[in-house]
């Protein structure tokens, strides 16, 4: 369904992304691994079309995703960004309904369904408690779940999440995780916390300096020999004993 083909970037004669193609098919959870500066975040800026890649091309349904109005393209990719955006004046479910916007004529109030959506929203995110206070006013891990709210209310197709547990504490990292893991649409997400990505993930992409290095199942990802080779730690590769699924153990001396 999303299909990034022969992509590369370029800033201030910079190589950013080299040649980079892929594609996710509908449903999926893929995982975004790779050392600071490999270009992840900028790989997922040109997905939802924050930037312009240089050459190559992102589609959609086999469709140039520039050539798709901005409104649709909202109903079809949500966003969960790194950078929290400074909005002084609103209040937790003001910006929770701001996710309603691709669905609304210019200048139309918010209808009953609205109200639900977001509700349930902000349920679902953990922060119903919260759809009161300024969002100004709220701790770094407040302010990514209701940016989760945000981008849940907008009923996407995809999900792209930058670092989603980042400034999270440990259960509502696992929350966000199973969360996002039980919805029907496709999961697109940029992870530090490998054991995470080997627990959620169907599929993941490997970067390393600006390339795609390798895409496959954590099983196939997640070896010692690629943790050695990309990120240059030593790694154990083992089980989860209750979960069943891949962990990983890290050294640098012993
Ligand atoms: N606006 C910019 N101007 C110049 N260089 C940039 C800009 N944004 C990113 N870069 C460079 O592009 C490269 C990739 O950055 P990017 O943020 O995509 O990496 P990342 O893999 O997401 O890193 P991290 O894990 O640290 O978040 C880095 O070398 C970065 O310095």
């Amino acid at each position: 369904m999303l299909q990034v083909k022969n992509m590369s970037f370029s800033m201030l004669d910079k190589q950013i992304l080299n040649h980079i193609t892929f594609s996710i098919e509908q449903g999926k959870f893929v995982g975004i691994i790779g050392p600071n500066g490999s270009g992840k975040s900028t790989m997922l800026k040109i997905i939802y079309r924050h930037l312009k890649q240089t050459s190559g091309a992102v589609t959609l349904y086999e469709k140039d995703i520039h050539l798709i109005p901005k409104k649709k393209l909202a109903q079809e990719i949500a966003v969960v960004s790194q950078e929290t955006p400074v909005l002084f004046e609103f209040t937790v479910k003001d910006i929770v309904m701001m996710g309603r916007t691709p669905y609304k004529k210019w200048l139309a109030n918010e209808n009953k369904e609205d109200f639900a959506i977001v509700e349930e929203s902000m349920r679902l995110a953990n922060v119903l408690y919260l759809e009161n206070r300024p969002f100004s006013q709220l701790s770094g891990g407040e302010k990514k779940r209701v940016m989760l709210a945000r981008a849940l209310a907008q009923q996407a197709n995809i999900l792209i999440l930058d670092e989603p547990t980042n400034h999270l504490d440990i259960e509502h990292q696992y929350q966000l995780m199973d969360l996002v893991k039980d919805l029907p649409i496709t999961i697109v997400a940029a992870l530090h916390d490998l054991n995470l990505a080997a627990a959620y993930c169907n599929e993941i992409l490997v970067m390393k300096e600006g390339s795609l290095y390798m895409k496959g199942t954590p099983e196939q990802v997640l070896t010692e020999e690629t943790l050695k080779h990309v990120f240059h730690v030593q790694a154990g590769v083992s089980k989860n004993p209750f979960t069943k699924k891949l962990h990983l153990f890290f050294y640098t001396h012993y």
